[in-house]
Parts: C-alpha cells; sequence; structure tokens
C-alpha cells in the first residue's frame, strides 16, 4: 500500500497507493513506516519523496476505519519518526493533501505542490480535530490566527494560499513529482534543524486569550450545538501557549472526546451518505451507474421570479448557456437587473469576470426551438403550468427534457400534457437558488433513466447535492415539513408560545425556529396553497369546525394571522414583529401572545404547560415518523436521501446527522413509545399513528441505519 523506488541516483520515492483517495489506512501506514525505514536505511538514498498514486497526495485517514478496532501503526509516531529523519524528506502534493495526509505533508522538511492542489485540515467536519500533531504544527508554521482559520472551519485552501501562507514551500504548474525530485536533490545533505516544525516556537500573538476568546465566541455561534470546532480552538490556544509535547498531549485528550462523540458520528454518517446519494437507482431498475446523461449545449428556464433568477444565476456560473423567458418586457428587464446583480456580486467575491454573455433574455417561448433541457419556474399554480407544459412541448425539438420547479405540485399531472412524459422530471430548487446546496431530482413512473441522469448530473454540475426521490405530495422535504409546522402550530393552541418553540428548536441546532422561517419565507405562501386546498378562506365547507377538516384536527392560527395581514417579515408582523416591513429581526409580539389567548378562550382551550422536551418530540418524531412511511412508500431509497434532503434544504444540524440517523441515536424504541403516547393523547392527529417500517425496525431489534433497506425491502416485497 506504499511503494518504494529509488530513482535520479539518490532519491526513494515512496507512493502512498490506495485508490481512489489514497487514505490513510492501516495497510498504507503499515506501507509507509516499512519504505521510510527502507529509504532511510539505504546509504545510497540521500533524500526522499513522499507522493500520491494516480494524481492525488493523500484523502486523510481512512474515514471507514473510524469506529473499529485500532490496527496498523499509528500516525502521530510515524510522522514524528518522518520530522525526526535526518535525511530531508520531501511532499509531493497533487490533488488533495487533507486531513492526516497533510498532517503527514506538515511532517517532511519540504512541501512541493502542484497549482491545482488544494489543502486543509477539514477534520471538523467529522466531528474532530487534526489530531496526528496537525493543530500543534500548523499554528507553529502559518501562525495562530490563519492556522485557527483553516482547523476551525475546515476549508480547502488552493497551492496559490498555501504558499502565502507558508503551508508549502514551491508551487509547480509541471510534473509535480519530477520538481519534487529535483528538489530533493538539491536539498540532500543540508541541515534540517530548522525545517522541523515541531521545533518552532508559535509565532508571538499580542494577546492570544483574546484572539481565542473572540474566535470561540465566534464558533459558538455559528456551530449551533457542534463541539468539534470548539475543541478546535481550544487545540489551537494550546499550541500557543504550551510547549509542543504538552500540547500534543492536549490534543488527544480532545481528540478522545470527541472521537466517541454521537456528533462525530452523525458527521461521518452524513459524508458518506452524501456520498451514497448520487448512487441513485430508481424502482424502475435505472441506476447511476447504468444510465447515460444527454450532454446539454443549452438550456432555458421559464419564469423570473425569485425562483426562475437564482436557478439562471446558478446555471450561468456552471458555464451553461441559458436563455431564459417572460412574459412581459418590463419584467424581463427587471429581471435582468437583478440576475446581473447577482452574477456580479458572485464574481466580484469569487475573484472571477461575471457570466453574463452565458445568458440570452426573451419574452417569445419560441425561443427556446433549440434547446436541449427547460427548467419551468413559473408561479405555483397547477394550470398555469400544465398550459407552459403544453407550449413546451410544441415548441421545442424532440428530445428536450422538460423540467419544472414546483416545490410539490404532482409532477406526473405535468408529465401527461407533453408529448414525452418520459422526458419530464421535477427539479426542486430551495431558494436562493444559487446558494442552496439541495436539488430533489423527482422521477415519475414513466421518466426515462436517461431524463434522471441528465437532471442528476445538471445538478452536480450546479454545485447542488442532488437526491432522486419519487413523486407525492411534498415529495420528500415537504411532506415532512407540513408534518413538523403542523405540530408547532398544535403546541401553540395548547399553550405555547413562537419564541418558546423556536427556541427549543434553535437549542436543538436549527439556525432557524420554525416560525422565524414562516415568518422569513411569507405566511401568504402556505395561506394561498391552503386556500386552493380548500382547507382556508370562504371555500372552507360550510358548518365546518374551525379546528377540524377531513375529520382530522386542523390549526387554523396561520390563517387567522393572514386574514390581520400578517404576513411574517415583509409585512413587518407575523408571529413576531419588526421594526418595519422587510425588518430581520425578530422581537417578541404581546399582541401575539394576547390572541393566543383569546384564540384558546373561544375554543375552550386550557393552556398547559410544554417543556422543550415536548416540542422537540411533537415535532420530530411527527416529521420522522413521516420519514419512515415516505421510505414504506418508496418515496426515498434510503434513509441518506432524507438525511442529505434535510441537512441541504432544511437546516438540520449536521452534527446530529439528518433526522432518520438522529431516530436511531435517540432509540426507534423511545421513538415509538413517544409516538405512541402522544397519539394516544391527540387521536385526531393521524400522522402521530407509529407507522408499519418503524414497528417492523423495533420489532427486528431496532438495527443500525445502514441496515434499514434491508428491512425496507422486505416490507415492500411482502406488499
Ligand atoms: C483524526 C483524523 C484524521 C487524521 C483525518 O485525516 S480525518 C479525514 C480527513 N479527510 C477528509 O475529510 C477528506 C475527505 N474526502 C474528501 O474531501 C474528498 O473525498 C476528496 C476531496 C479527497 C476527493 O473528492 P472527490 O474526487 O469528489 O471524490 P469523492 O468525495 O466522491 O470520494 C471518492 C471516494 O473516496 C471515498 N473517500 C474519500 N475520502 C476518504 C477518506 N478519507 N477515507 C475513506 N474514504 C474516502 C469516498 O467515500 C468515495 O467513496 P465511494 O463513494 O466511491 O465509495
Amino acid at each position: 500500500m506504499a511503494q518504494y523506488s529509488r530513482i535520479s541516483g539518490s532519491v526513494g520515492l515512496i507512493t502512498l497507493s490506495n485508490p481512489p483517495v489514497n487514505a490513510l489506512s492501516a495497510a498504507v501506514r503499515q506501507g509507509i513506516v516499512d519504505t521510510v525505514e527502507k529509504a532511510l536505511g539505504d546509504p545510497q538514498v540521500k533524500s526522499v519523496v513522499i507522493c500520491g498514486q494516480d494524481g492525488i497526495f493523500c484523502g486523510g485517514a481512512d474515514i471507514k476505519e473510524f469506529g473499529k478496532n485500532m490496527s496498523g501503526p499509528p500516525l502521530i509516531p510515524m510522522i514524528h519518526t518522518i520530522e525526526c529523519a535526518t535525511k530531508p524528506m520531501v511532499a509531493a502534493i497533487e490533488g488533495s493533501a487533507l486531513g492526516g495526509g497533510l498532517e503527514l505533508a506538515l511532517g517532511c522538511h519540504y512541501r512541493i505542490a502542484h497549482s491545482k492542489a488544494r489543502l486543509g485540515l477539514p477534520e471538523v467536519t467529522l466531528g474532530l480535530l487534526p489530531a496526528a500533531g496537525g493543530s500543534q504544527r500548523l499554528p507553529r508554521l502559518i501562525g495562530v490566527p490563519a492556522a485557527l482559520d483553516l482547523i476551525t472551519t475546515g476549508r480547502h485552501v488552493t497551492a496559490a494560499e498555501a504558499l502565502q501562507l507558508g503551508i508549502v514551500d514551491q508551487v509547480t504548474d509541471h510534473a509535480t513529482v519530477d520538481a519534487a525530485v529535483k528538489f530533493a536533490l538539491s536539498v540532500a545533505g543540508k541541515p534540517l534543524d530548522t525545517r522541523r516544525i515541531s521545533t518552532y516556537p508559535c509565532p508571538h500573538v499580542s494577546d492570544v486569550d483574546a484572539l481565542c476568546e473572540n474566535v470561540m465566541q465566534k464558533v459558538r455561534k455559528s456551530a449551533h450545538g457542534a463541539i468539534a470546532p470548539i475543541a478546535c480552538v481550544q487545540a489551537v490556544r494550546a499550541a500557543a501557549t504550551l510547549p509542543y509535547t504538552q500540547g500534543m498531549e492536549r490534543e488527544k485528550e480532545l481528540m478522545a472526546t470527541l472521537y466517541t462523540s454521537g456528533q462525530a458520528r452523525a458527521l461521518q454518517y452524513s459524508f458518506f451518505a452524501q456520498r451514497a446519494v448520487s448512487k441513485w437507482r430508481i424502482p424502475s431498475g435505472a441506476r447511476w451507474d447504468t444510465s447515460t446523461p444527454r450532454p446539454l449545449h443549452k438550456v432555458a428556464v421559464i419564469g423570473l421570479g425569485t425562483m426562475g433568477r437564482g436557478i439562471t444565476v446558478a446555471l450561468a456560473q456552471a458555464g451553461l448557456p441559458v436563455i431564459t423567458v417572460e412574459t412581459h418586457e418590463k419584467q424581463l428587464m427587471e429581471a435582468k437587473r437583478a440576475v446581473s446583480d447577482m452574477l456580479n456580486r458572485g464574481a466580484k467575491r469569487r475573484g472571477v469576470a461575471p457570466p453574463l454573455d452565458k445568458i440570452s433574455y426573451s419574452c417569445n417561448l419560441q425561443d427556446l426551438a433549440d434547446v436541449d433541457l427547460v427548467i419551468e419556474a413559473v408561479f405555483e399554480d397547477m394550470t398555469l403550468k400544465k398550459k407552459v407544459f403544453r407550449q413546451l412541448s410544441a415548441v421545442c425539438k424532440p428530445g428536450t427534457l422538460l423540467c419544472t420547479n414546483t416545490s410539490g405540485l404532482d409532477v406526473d399531472q405535468l408529465a401527461s400534457q407533453s408529448r414525452n412524459p418520459e422526458l419530464v422530471v421535477g427539479m426542486h430548487f430551495f431558494a436562493p437558488a444559487h446558494v442552496m446546496k439541495l436539488l430533489e431530482v423527482v422521477y415519475g413512473p414513466q421518466s426515462s433513466p436517461q431524463a434522471v441522469a441528465t437532471a442528476m448530473q445538471l445538478g452536480k454540475k450546479m454545485g447542488k447535492v442532488s437526491v432522486a426521490v419519487g413523486n407525492c405530495r411534498g415529495f420528500v422535504g415537504n411532506r415532512m415539513l407540513k408534518l413538523y409546522t403542523e405540530q408547532a402550530s398544535f403546541l401553540l393552541e395548547e399553550g405555547a408560545t413562537p419564541d418558546l418553540v423556536d427556541q427549543a428548536i434553535e437549542e436543538f441546532g436549527f439556525p432557524m425556529g420554525v416560525f422565524k422561517v414562516s415568518d422569513l419565507s411569507g405566511l401568504d405562501v402556505g395561506w394561498r396553497i391552503r386556500k386552493e386546498e380548500k382547507l382556508a378562506g370562504l371555500s372552507v365547507a360550510s358548518g365546518q369546525s374551525t379546528r377540524i377538516r377531513e375529520g382530522r384536527r386542523y390549526s387554523p392560527l396561520a390563517d387567522l394571522l393572514c386574514e390581520q395581514g400578517r404576513f411574517g417579515q415583509k409585512t413587518g408582523r407575523g408571529w413576531y414583529q419588526y421594526d418595519k416591513p422587510g425588518g430581520r429581526v425578530a422581537r417578541s409580539d404581546p399582541w401575539l401572545h394576547h390572541f393566543l389567548e383569546e384564540y384558546r378562550a373561544q375554543h375552550g382551550l386550557v393552556a398547559r404547560h410544554i417543556d422543550h422536551q415536548e416540542v422537540l418530540e411533537r415535532c420530530l418524531y411527527a416529521m420522522i415518523n413521516e420519514g419512515f412511511r415516505i421510505l414504506e412508500d418508496g418515496i426515498a431509497a434510503g434513509p441518506e436521501d432524507i438525511d442529505v434532503i434535510y441537512v441541504f434544504g432544511y437546516g438540520w444540524p449536521r452534527h446530529r446527522g439528518g433526522p432518520m440517523f438522529y431516530s436511531g441515536m435517540v432509540g426507534l424504541e423511545k421513538v415509538l413509545e413517544r409516538l405512541e403516547h402522544y397519539y394516544q393523547a391527540h387521536p385526531d392527529v393521524p400522522h402521530l399513528q407509529p407507522c408499519r417500517l418503524l414497528r417492523r425496525l423495533v420489532a427486528r431489534g431496532s438495527p443500525p441505519v445502514h441496515k434499514w433497506r434491508e428491512v425496507i425491502k422486505n416490507l415492500h416485497s411482502q406488499l
């Protein structure tokens, strides 16, 4: 797992070999120990180059080994031996040097990187810290402020930035190993005392305590309860204040707490879940590795409201020529200005030229005759969307893929409007579409493998995490969200306040509570949909109780607020009050509390004490139960799909893995027991009734989440 050869007469070349990313598995570590010993013991070898096979230096520790019994040589002494070597050790960095890979390179005396290489210590994203000396060597090499930035965020830096920071000694545009060998020849025999990073004093910072405290506060605010970023700050502080050996002890202590934490498990699960969803397969049998996407030369977006604009920006930034269509010239020009502004701002941030020339603007649908794919982003109205699909079907060339950006309407109904329903899929983007990472690709029973593959690949090209899901009301994300928001409203009826509910949810780790999100997105959006569904407004059947719809409990609270013109931030009033329409800072609203009291009195409801635990159980378990139903229905292929959707699209705290993973952490028996309890207390809320899959999993001894697919398969085969 590490190959050894001697080249140019006196350079020992060690090549890490563990495709695809040369992760430091037990075998690779053993290989490094053996080959380093060989190189150091060979009198003909005067210097050594360490590189990785297939254009990648090393992706770090083998994450698959985490949580298993440790075998093979540990990293710390291995890197220490390299640093102590009396022959110059040179790291030749191509592709990536991440985590343990960069720590290995920091143990070397010199680092030469290819200009396209990326370097970083992303352990924090896996719930860990760079515990193979990285937290102690990096601050000594580049200073405490820069090390704090890299280690607490886990961000990857380019070779150019790495050179500027002093992480690498040389950057090359040519063959990296050749450059490193040449360099190794030039430094053979030179003293190494000044090249051992662990012996460096940490560069002085005037008030290290204040600096660390400042970063700690920032990290606490953005971490939403994640513990690894905090441990990272503590480890770097140790580097700044303690001698190296004591700093290493502190690094070890901090790592011991993180390594066994549920958060590390959740984040590592999330890492693999994100990759698993790209290997999609759908009930028709089509799958990622046997379906060929269609090449896209030109794409179109119809409808330039908020969503259409964001999608256009994301497409242009991905380098795709886009033609956009709006009905009226005035709206088209307004949208053009907004899109250009967004592109200019994005380009300025990234230091590149804005891709303005990728976009053309039109008011004529006929201009779409030659596009390969259209994303329809018109108003969320089935009649309008159907009309657009009929028109597109008539205008576009044969083979054009028609995609709808609906957030929950029936994709099959839209497909039925097209001459080629097999070429229709949903592409559900999340607002703002040029920022949010999630894309739900919604397939119907007729969607061709090529249509799904093309939408999935387009999502990837746009930098999205794409998840293939089946067609149902709300798809995966919004279908589950409905249960969560519904429980939140019921809790208000029973005695809670928006402030209490949001506080519980934010303490759990969501960046924003359910009511703050509702104020931000606008209460009128849901109100319009509920009116269309005849759940709210004048079309509610007369004689219908205010709090019952279709025989189930219904909370009209949001409708009542809308009737008062309280649409959220945009009107300056919603579940909270704001200093002005468009204001962003939510303040508790005495009017709302009084309104809730009156509402309860009017409906004979007696307010009771509700604690954070109940808020979480009611809101989250109702949503999780629906997640199990979604798996039962085959709408999502596995729990990973649901979890990725929630982490990337709905602010679910990543260090809690996702709703399905979280249910496993809580214990499926407990989730089942609490749902049974709440269903008994609220028999008029059928969604609280534990679903079959949850019961089946508990009956099977609550297997870990990676085993659920087997149980789901068995359940499906019995249906
Ligand atoms: C203590 C802790 C220490 C010392 C650590 O080092 S923790 C690990 C730190 N390293 C990382 O966090 C890097 C993780 N990997 C990546 O960021 C990326 O994979 C990459 C930038 C290295 C390559 O990206 P890309 O080309 O897009 O490829 P994929 O991400 O799709 O990965 C390809 C497959 O490799 C598997 N993989 C990647 N890294 C690791 C790893 N460190 N250990 C084990 N396996 C890894 C990944 O899961 C993909 O597998 P498949 O899906 O193809 O089965």
